[in-house]
């Protein structure tokens, strides 16, 4: 997949291929990343890419000429869709970072400042995203955050074992426990079951502990994701486990 990058700070989005599994994928040309700074578009002697915003108020707004320019030479590579990354995006969630893996490109549009002018996103943007309800100070970090979670799922980007670990822990519920060497630690015992051997009943506690949690930490999961018969008999052990 070939990811195309508007930002003002190219140098923060490139550190999200230079190392692990990202950096990876990279190498291994599953996927590429091209960055396209608005800056470089500026004609003035000063490279101005924000101005102030129409109506008064604080702050400053991204210049929609500059953003344009760049979005378009990078749709001439790359005709994929222009992803722009803001607080009033839909929220990026694993449903929509899968939606997203089936896209051969896509352009991600990074905001500065306030935010960029609005008929910027009238006239190229085709999808708002949010990585989350809080404030920063720019789209980088919420572009650096797509790419990773999208390219986990492309072919070849994890290995055999990396790639069951993460269709284990995902599929709508919170992860297991994990435990690893050494067997007791600081007097912390490991769950018996564990060393057990018996990989039925380990995987019939993992998913009890998975389900379990959820339901603790994030009813609301449970709601979206309808329990299969033998979740449900599992979550009830739990639930009179945990009450009793
Ligand atoms: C400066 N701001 C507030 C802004 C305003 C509008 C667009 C972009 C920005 C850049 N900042 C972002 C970007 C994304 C997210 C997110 N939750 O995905 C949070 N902040």
């Amino acid at each position: 997949m070939r990811f195309d990058v508007i930002t003002l700070f190219p140098e923060l989005v490139e550190s999200v291929i230079s190392s692990g599994v990202t950096g990876r994928a990279a190498e291994r040309g599953i996927i590429s990343l091209t960055q396209w700074n608005p800056r470089d578009y500026a004609t003035d002697v000063h490279r101005t890419v924000d101005d102030r915003p129409y109506g008064g108020g604080p702050g400053m707004v991204m210049k929609g000429d500059c953003l344009l320019q760049a979005i378009r030479d990078a749709r001439r590579e790359n005709p994929g869709k222009v992803v722009y990354l803001s607080p009033q995006g839909a929220p990026l969630n694993q449903a929509l970072v899968t939606e997203l893996a089936a896209a051969q490109h896509l352009i991600l549009l990074c905001g500065r400042y306030e935010g960029i002018d609005e008929r910027v996103i009238a006239l190229e943007v085709d999808m708002e995203c949010s990585i989350g309800d809080y404030v920063l100070s720019g789209g980088e970090l919420g572009a650096m955050v797509l790419i990773d979670a999208v390219t986990r799922l492309l072919p070849g980007t994890l290995g055999h074992q990396e790639s069951a670990a993460q269709d284990s822990f995902f599929d709508g519920l919170l992860d297991c426990p994990h435990y690893t060497r050494p067997e007791e630690l600081e007097g912390m015992p490991l769950p018996a079951i564990l060393k057990s051997g018996n990989h039925a009943a380990i995987a019939r506690w993992r998913k009890k502990q998975a389900l379990g949690k959820t339901w603790r930490r994030r009813p609301e999961l449970l709601q979206a994701r309808q329990l299969t018969d033998s979740e449900r008999v599992l979550l009830n052990e739990y639930i009179n486990e945990f009450e009793s």
